[in-house]
């Protein structure tokens, strides 16, 4: 371009370097790397050289340069080493001042510094700075145009305080994100940290022979990516197991995800599982990943998998073998990294024999099972665990909450048929009706459905109570509530503590006006 046309004709082919700028840095938000693409442009369409661009190191006050355009055939000395303090040179004059310099000849400035030997001492230099929302100087911007009349120096000037604006939104615009960014990476770390914590062994509670040798199971198996099958009663332990194999596996900072089989009914299954595209059916507003797409390099905790309809077990079989699959509507298919935790309070040896549940399955899942027994065959765990109870409740009610020796004496004699969970749930009921913090006998109420001693302790099975659809009673408004603490508010299993169909506590959760909480 002739800087020499007159002023109109220059206009012109600014505005159309200008558009193409404005479409360089709108296409990222790295914006070193694209000023150095709008550095190129203002050499190539403008002929103005040895663009730079700087930016302001707000801690030390100085101006690094992020950004050069050398036309020279060798490489500038220390680029990286250069900077300008305030006042320093023609650069660190813009930065004091927050004016634009404009020279006709730059050897005669006694400001200019000359750190780069890059420059042309007889051609003119313009300067101008890069600020904020606030007016503030956050960087400069400075180029060497060609020998040219005033007038098509000021029109340059002008110009070059425009491509400054857009860089210095640019800028503004990265440092926000970097930020936000970094907020977000520091409260996630904070958050795993809490996690881990959480399931860290610290927080698993027992010290009979048989919790003895779970700890030592659990460390051993974290650390490879075997699929572990927990089986147990309810409450006794399982979910807090598979999270504690995660978090102390070399998974742990990627994702647990956790599914609960017996809430998942068929029709949903196979998107739960793997997801959809967007508009695979009606209702697919957009794409979601199923489970297993979710926990891809972490763990996936099939919970209740003695609950799965033959189905689910198929689909299941299937991705276990393959370990990949399509979403619903898609046709590429998925390959996935995931460690399989499953647990189940069933006799799943029985469910096969009586063709309940896949025979193949079964061998694929039971690669390393661990049983959790029920709190009342280690019931010399319970002193321990009532401690580290009302620790948290402490904790969570801001108050000191401890046991006489008479309550627990008590509790020692007690089957505690929904095992830690009902235990968590008799000390939290019991310490919100103590005025003091002092849990004493008569605050005690054991579950209604099983408050059987534990001599002799009597099985699970024994106690189920038969339900017919007839109108329920008060009693049973009771027990139909106490079921669903004691199974963690999980419809289906309470239900089956019950005796009952999944359809049956529904009807009565209903009719009996239950308010059903979120946990
Ligand atoms: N050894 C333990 N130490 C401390 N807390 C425990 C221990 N075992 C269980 N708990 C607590 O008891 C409650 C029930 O445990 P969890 O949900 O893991 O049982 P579960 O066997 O998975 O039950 P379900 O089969 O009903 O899903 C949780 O709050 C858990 O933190």
């Amino acid at each position: 371009m002739a800087v020499e046309l007159n002023l109109f004709d220059l206009e012109r082919q600014l505005l159309a370097a200008m558009y193409k700028i404005s479409s360089e840095l709108n296409t990222s938000l790295n914006y070193p790397e694209s000023a150095n693409n709008v550095l190129k442009i203002l050499h190539n369409e403008c002929r103005l050289m040895c663009g730079m661009l700087t930016i302001l190191d707000e801690e030390r006050d100085i101006l690094l340069i992020k950004s050069i355009h050398n036309p020279l055939p060798r490489p500038l000395t220390d680029e990286k080493q250069v900077y300008y303090k305030v006042g320093e040179g023609i650069v660190g004059d813009v930065l004091q001042h927050g004016s634009s310099i404009v020279i006709r000849q730059l050897g005669n400035d006694q400001r200019f510094a000359d750190k780069l030997a890059l420059y042309d001492y007889e051609k003119p230099y313009i300067c101008v700075p890069l600020k904020d929302g606030s007016n503030k100087v956050i960087g400069a911007l400075s180029a060497q145009p060609p020998q040219c009349r005033d007038d098509s120096l000021t029109a340059l000037a002008k110009f070059l305080e425009m491509i400054a604006n857009l860089i210095a939104k640019n800028v503004q615009l990265a440092y926000k994100v970097e930020t936000k960014e970094k907020q977000l990476v520091d409260e996630r770390d904070g958050l795993r940290r809490k996690v881990r914590n959480n399931y860290s062994f610290k927080n698993l509670v027992g010290h009979t022979k048989t919790m003895r040798q779970i700890f030592e199971q659990i460390r051993l198996v974290s650390r490879w990516d075997s699929t572990v099958l927990l089986r147990g009663e309810s409450g006794t332990g399982k979910e807090l197991v598979a999270n504690a194999i995660h978090y102390n596996s070399p998974r742990a900072n990627n994702p647990f995800i956790k599914l609960n089989c017996a809430a998942l009914p068929d029709n949903l299954l196979e998107s739960e599982l793997f997801g959809h595209e967007k508009g695979a059916f009606t209702g697919a507003v957009k794409q979601r990943k199923g489970r297993f797409e979710m926990a891809h390099n972490g763990t996936i905790f099939l919970d209740e998998i003695g609950e799965t309809s033959a189905a689910f077990q198929a689909k299941l079989l299937r991705v276990l073998q393959e370990k990949e699959f399509e979403r619903i509507g898609g046709t590429s298919t998925i390959a996935v990294n995931v460690r399989i935790i499953a647990a189940t309070n069933r006799n799943l040896e029985e469910e096969v024999s009586q063709g309940n549940f896949r025979e193949d399955l079964y061998y694929r899942l039971n690669v390393m099972p661990m049983y959790l027994p029920p709190l009342r065959e280690r019931i010399e765990d319970l002193p321990e665990l009532a401690e580290h109870i009302t620790k948290k409740l402490s904790m969570a009610q801001q108050r000191q909450v401890s046991l006489s020796d008479s309550t627990l004496r008590m509790m020692m004699g007690y089957s505690w048929p929904g095992n830690v969970r009902e235990l968590e749930n008799t000390l939290e009921r019991a310490s919100v009706l103590s005025e003091s913090g002092v849990i004493v006998p008569e605050l005690i109420s054991f579950s209604q459905l099983d408050s059987q001693l534990l001599q002799p302790a009597k099985t699970h099975a024994a106690n189920h109570h038969q339900y017919n659809t007839a109108e329920p009673s008060l009693d049973e408004r009771e027990q139909v509530i106490d079921a669903l603490e004691r199974s963690g508010w999980v419809k289906a299993k309470a239900a089956r503590l019950l005796n009952m169909t999944p359809r049956q506590i529904a009807y009565r959760i209903q009719i009996m006006n239950i308010e059903m909480k979120q946990l």
